[in-house]
C-alpha cells in the first residue's frame, strides 16, 4: 500500500510561516546531511498532514548556496512527506510573464556549481531522470488551486537557476533569454533534483517580483523591489497553498512514476557499496536498499 498523502511546503524568500495549521508544532528533524534551514512546523490543514519549511531559515539567515538543501529533502521525507511544493521568488525574462503573477515551473536550466547535488556519491552511484523534473500531477493539483485561489499562474515555466547571491548581470540576463528561459532564482537547484532522488512527488510554483534586469522600461532588480512584490501578494500565496489539500488523490501511487524514481537507478554492486553511505540513505533510499 502506498503511504497516505502528506503535503511538504517549502516556503521561499518572504514565507518564513504559514497559517491555518491545525495542532502546528516546530519540530527538529535530525538528517544524516546535517541540520534543515530550521525547525519544521508540523500540522494539518482541512485535514490532510502537511509539513512547513522556510527554505532560508526564519530570519531569513540562508543565502541560496547556504541552503542545507539534502537536509531539508532528507527531513521532509523522514518526515513522511509525499509531495513537495517549492515556493519561490523569480525575476521574468519575458514581457507577458509580469509581477504579481504566478508560475509553475516545469523545467530547469541549472547553472549552480557550488553545491551538493546529489544523495548518492562514491560507493552508492545513483542516475535518475529528470527527463520531466517535476511531478505534473501535483502541478496539476498547483493550477487548480491557483485558479481556485484566483491567482493568475502561467501553466508552464523553464526556471533557470543561478548561484547567485548577487543579481545577474544585464550580459547573462539577456543570454538566458536566448536559451529559452522564462524565470530566474537561486534555489530552484538542486531542491528539484534531490526531490527526484528522494522520490518524492514535486512541484515548483514560483511568484513573479521583478523583470530582472534586462526589461528596458524597467530598472534593474533589487530587493526592495522583491519585498513589496512578495508582501503584496503574499496572502494569494496562502490562499493557493490552503486548496490544495482537497486536491491530492487518497492513494497517492505516483501515475508518473515519482515515487519510483530510483527502481531502476542504482548501479553500484549490492557487494561493493559503502555501508556508511547506505546508512545515510535510509529515509530517501530505503524502499531500494531495504
Ligand atoms: C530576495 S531576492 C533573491 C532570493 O529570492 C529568491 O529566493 P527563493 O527562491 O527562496 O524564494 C531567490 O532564489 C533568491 O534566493
Ligand atoms: N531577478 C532575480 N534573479 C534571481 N533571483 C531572483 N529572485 C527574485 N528575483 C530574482
Amino acid at each position: 500500500m502506498p503511504p497516505p498523502p502528506m503535503i511538504g511546503v517549502i516556503g521561499g524568500s518572504g514565507v518564513y510561516q504559514i497559517e491555518g495549521l491545525e495542532g502546528a508544532s516546530w519540530v527538529k528533524v535530525s538528517t544524516p546531511w546535517g541540520k534543515p534551514s530550521d525547525e519544521i512546523l508540523v500540522g494539518r490543514l482541512n485535514g490532510t498532514p502537511m509539513a512547513f519549511l522556510p527554505r532560508h531559515g526564519r530570519g531569513h539567515v540562508h543565502t541560496p548556496t547556504s541552503v542545507p538543501y539534502r537536509a531539508n529533502i532528507d527531513a521532509l521525507k523522514r518526515l513522511g512527506c509525499t509531495d513537495v511544493v517549492a515556493v519561490s521568488a523569480v525575476g521574468s525574462l519575458r514581457p507577458d510573464y509580469q509581477p504579481g503573477d504566478f508560475v509553475l515551473v516545469d523545467q530547469y536550466i541549472d547553472r549552480t556549481f557550488a553545491r551538493e547535488k546529489s544523495f548518492f556519491g562514491p560507493g552508492c552511484v545513483g542516475h535518475v531522470s529528470l527527463a520531466h523534473p517535476t511531478c505534473p500531477r501535483l502541478g496539476a493539483a498547483c493550477l487548480t488551486a491557483a485558479k481556485a485561489a484566483g491567482i493568475k499562474t502561467h501553466a508552464s515555466a523553464t526556471y533557470l537557476a543561478m548561484e547567485g547571491p548577487q543579481f545577474s548581470t544585464l550580459a547573462e540576463s539577456r543570454l538566458y533569454r536566448s536559451w529559452g528561459a522564462d524565470v530566474i532564482g537561486m534555489t530552484g537547484m538542486p531542491e528539484a533534483k534531490l526531490a527526484r532522488e528522494a522520490e518524492l512527488c514535486y512541484a515548483s510554483l514560483a511568484m513573479i517580483t521583478d523583470f530582472d534586469c534586462w526589461h528596458t522600461d524597467h530598472g534593474a532588480v533589487d530587493v526592495a523591489q522583491v519585498i513589496q512584490t512578495l508582501t503584496a501578494n503574499a496572502n494569494a500565496a496562502r490562499n493557493l497553498i490552503s486548496e490544495l489539500p482537497a486536491l491530492l488523490p487518497d492513494h497517492p501511487t505516483c501515475p508518473h512514476g515519482c515515487d519510483h524514481a530510483l527502481t531502476y537507478a542504482l548501479m553500484t554492486a549490492p557487494d561493493k557499496r559503502d555501508p556508511d553511505l547506505l546508512a545515510k540513505l535510509d529515509a530517501v533510499a530505503g524502499r531500494v536498499l531495504k
